[in-house]
């Protein structure tokens, strides 16, 4: 296959992913929305926190929460768990890496919080611990994930939220990631100032 022809099919292929997610993950996303509102209104804070690609969407949900996303409007509280670099390699270094993001949650949440966490394939043991942490510390969970959800589809419980990508490739999942984070900072932005 020509390279042209290759990089059209990842178009080709997104489409197809976005308009079958436009069905089934559009209700859930705003639930979603309503999650992180009421925490928000009520003194509560976002924790989010994921891998590699889902550490770039984490600080990147975070950074439109607490700056701005397309409007000014108060900064919102929010904090990406896999940013701060020593944290990550004292707790990493100390404890091992599986424990990095669920000793924050434990040393920062609070009942009310929302913790994001997001994983391609709900399989990686440091975003289901930092899931059980914030399970024990009576903050509500919004899980977004793929390839079925793994291991984190089957731990939430009735008052979290699951936007579960149905795809198997980490990369098209990690793209409709990112519209549905983008998609709750516009919801946020329409429950506080209004639709624009
Ligand atoms: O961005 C990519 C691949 O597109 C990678 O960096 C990817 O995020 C990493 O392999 C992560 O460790 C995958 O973790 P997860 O999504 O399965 O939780
Ligand atoms: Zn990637």
């Amino acid at each position: 296959m020509d390279l042209i022809a290759r990089i059209s099919n990842h178009f080709r292929d997104a489409v197809a992913l976005f308009e079958h997610c436009q069905d089934t993950l559009s209700a859930p996303t705003a639930a979603a929305v309503d999650a992180l509102v009421f925490s928000l209104t009520n003194n509560g804070k976002i924790l989010a926190c994921g891998n590699g690609g889902s550490a770039a969407d984490a600080q990147h949900f975070a950074a439109e929460l607490v700056g701005r996303f397309e409007r000014e409007r108060l900064p919102l509280a929010a904090i990406a768990l896999n940013t701060d670099t020593s944290i990550l390699t004292a707790v990493g270094n100390d404890f091992g890496y599986d424990r990095v993001f669920s000793q924050q949650v434990n040393a920062l949440g609070q009942p009310g919080d929302v913790l994001v966490a997001i994983s391609t394939s709900g399989n990686s043991v440091n975003v289901i611990e930092a899931i059980e942490a914030a399970h024990s510390r009576e903050v509500r969970v919004i899980a977004l994930t793929g390839k079925g959800g793994g291991k984190i589809g089957q731990m939430l419980t009735e008052d979290d939220v699951h936007l579960c990508v149905p795809h198997d490739r980490t990369l098209r999942i990690q793209e409709v990631h990112i519209l549905l984070l983008h998609a709750m900072c516009d919801g946020i932005d329409a429950q506080l100032l209004g639709d624009l």
